[in-house]
């Protein structure tokens, strides 16, 4: 039997076994760039924190993690343009080389005002991971360094992302039915 939430899905667009496959990779990726450089993971939550667990685990680099929350969405499925920061780092990032981890960069609004913020506070280097890219969307010119997936120009939710903070525990990434935004 299908789960409530699997019930609201419309499809799947990349399964369990292409991130395992493609996290590997990244992971891989990043462990040649950072060997000997103890770079600093730093997860943007909520969304990353399925990615970030797993990514860091694919790379095994002497490094340690930070997390910063910001939030820009509100509920809805197009960008607010207003990023807030919900909880902000814990430690002096001057002189560390970064390595930004994201679950999706979308119209740039977030990973824009986050490479400001953290150049301001005397980063060494910025390296930014994202999971997904969904280029169509785009308003703001920023790209990633590393990227698992590019996705068309669909709202996605599950492995960390949501829709109204639901299906971040999908392990895999899907669309929902359109009637699921009924009433947004
Ligand atoms: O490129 P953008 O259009 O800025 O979209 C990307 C951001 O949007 C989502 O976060 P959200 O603001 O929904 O907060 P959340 O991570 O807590 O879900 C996602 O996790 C990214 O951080
Ligand atoms: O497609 C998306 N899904 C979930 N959260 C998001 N934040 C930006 N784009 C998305």
């Amino acid at each position: 039997m299908k789960s409530e939430m699997e019930q609201d899905l419309f499809k799947v667009l990349v399964t369990e076994e292409q991130l395992k496959r493609r996290i590997a990779e990244l992971g891989g990726a990043l462990y040649e760039r950072f060997a000997g450089k103890n770079p600093l993971f730093l997860g943007v939550l909520k969304g990353s924190f399925v990615f970030m667990a797993d990514l860091v685990r694919a790379c095994q680099l002497k490094s340690d993690v930070e997390f910063i929350a910001v939030s820009s969405y509100e509920n809805a499925t197009v960008s607010s343009g207003r990023v807030h920061i919900n909880h902000d780092i814990q430690q002096d990032i001057s002189g560390r080389h970064l390595i930004i981890v994201e679950d999706i960069l979308d119209s740039g609004n977030t990973l824009a005002f986050l490479k400001d913020y953290f150049l301001t506070k005397g980063a060494a280097s910025i390296t930014i991971v994202t999971l997904l890219d969904k280029p169509a969307r785009r308003t703001k010119a920023v790209t990633a360094d590393l990227v698992g997936f590019t996705v068309p120009d669909e709202f996605v939710v599950g492995y960390g992302l949501d829709y109204a903070q639901a299906y971040r525990n999908i392990p895999y990434i899907g669309v929902l039915k359109p009637e699921v935004y009924a009433g947004q």
